[in-house]
């Protein structure tokens, strides 16, 4: 993160859905800031609140409760006028790309240009430039038709892209692509936030993307914000019960195994597992049970969690916890 001024800010926003016999209350007194420059998740289960705080956010969906400042402007306080011109400074990619089907890849980028007005030829000119900078120039001519999934999504970010956004939001921008694809996708985000300091915000429910390519996260569980806080810090220790559930996908199989003394070891990317566990069993010559484990080798470190089953004799349980704690590994007893 470059510097610490804020671009988004929410301050108790609530959004009641009301129909003819009942209302719904899809977000209540969210409080958020989003700086500048970072990566920022949002991240939730299905019919947590994640959709309609990103429609808050660029005031598709007006909010019933509080307020939404986008570097500093209050967008209730604008007329339509107004409000049209703040959201070209905000792009918006989704799970269905929403490309025009009777548009080839360039005239679809030219489109948001053409809403405000740009002259044709200089939307070209800009649409080429877009196209290169998602590596896509050869597909100028092609329809959506004849895009892949990953292809189509690149065209949806150059068309989000075409207005020079402040911030890009990503509703769930991956989620009907393939793992490698979705790697490409959240590397060219990636690379697009760096190149042109443009504030992503990334809507999900998969953490992987979230550890992907986030610098800091909120949690969003039903209608409230559960947790903030930097990526590394609730992948490590989450706080609350869904980031728990969420970080620790495994976590609702822990109470079904049996025996008692388990213990998470919790790997947060200083070590490699493997040394981890083995030079612990060696040094304090006792024998554990690994029950459970999750964890991801990125470049050479551990990170993900680990269940294991300490000895019964008191003194082997003391010498392992003594292990973990003198090598700085953190671990919690798992009831
Ligand atoms: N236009 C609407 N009218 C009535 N209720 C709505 C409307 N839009 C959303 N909701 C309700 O608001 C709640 C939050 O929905 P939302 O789509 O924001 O969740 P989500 O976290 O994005 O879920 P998903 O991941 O399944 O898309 C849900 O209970 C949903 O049924």
């Amino acid at each position: 993160m470059s510097n610490k001024t804020p671009i988004v800010e929410l301050v108790g926003i609530g959004k009641t859905f009301r129909t003819k016999d009942h209302e719904v209350k899809a977000l209540e007194d969210i409080n958020l800031t989003i700086y500048e420059g970072e990566i920022f998740g949002i991240i939730g289960l299905s019919g947590a609140g994640k959709s309609t705080l990103v429609r808050c956010i660029n005031f598709l969906e007006r909010p019933t409760e509080g307020s939404v400042y986008f570097h500093g402007v209050d967008l209730a306080k604008l007329n339509d006028k107004e409000l049209l011109r703040e959201r070209q400074s905000m792009g918006m990619i989704f799970q269905q790309f929403n490309l025009l089907m009777q548009r080839n890849s360039l005239d679809n980028i030219c489109f948001p240009l053409e809403i405000a007005g740009v002259p044709k030829k200089q939307a070209r000119k800009r649409a080429k430039e877009l196209l290169e900078v998602v590596g896509l120039s050869d597909k100028a001519k092609a329809f959506p038709a004849q895009l892949s999934g990953g292809q189509k999504q690149r065209i949806a970010i150059a068309r989000a892209l075409a207005t020079n956004p402040k911030v890009i939001l990503c509703d769930e921008a991956t989620s009907a692509l393939d793992p490698t694809t979705t790697r490409s996708i959240l590397n060219l985000l990636k690379d697009i936030n760096k190149k042109f300091g443009i504030t992503v915000i990334v809507i999900t429910h998969e953490m992987s993307v979230i550890e992907e390519i986030c610098n800091r996260v909120a949690i969003i569980d039903q209608s409230h914000i559960a947790e903030i806080g930097e990526v590394e810090e609730v992948f490590v220790r989450p706080q609350s019960k869904i980031a728990k559930q969420l970080v620790f996908s495994g976590e609702t199989h822990i109470d079904t195994f049996e025996g008692e003394h388990k213990c998470r070891i919790i790997f947060d990317g200083r070590t490699s597992f493997e040394p981890v566990i083995a030079n612990m069993v060696l040094e304090c010559k006792t024998p554990v049970n690994i029950m459970f484990a999750d964890t991801k080798d990125i470049d050479g470190k551990a990170f993900g969690q680990m269940v294991i089953q300490l000895p019964n004799d008191e003194i082997g349980r003391k010498r392992i916890m003594n292990y973990l704690k003198v090598n700085q590994i953190t671990y919690e007893e798992v009831e």
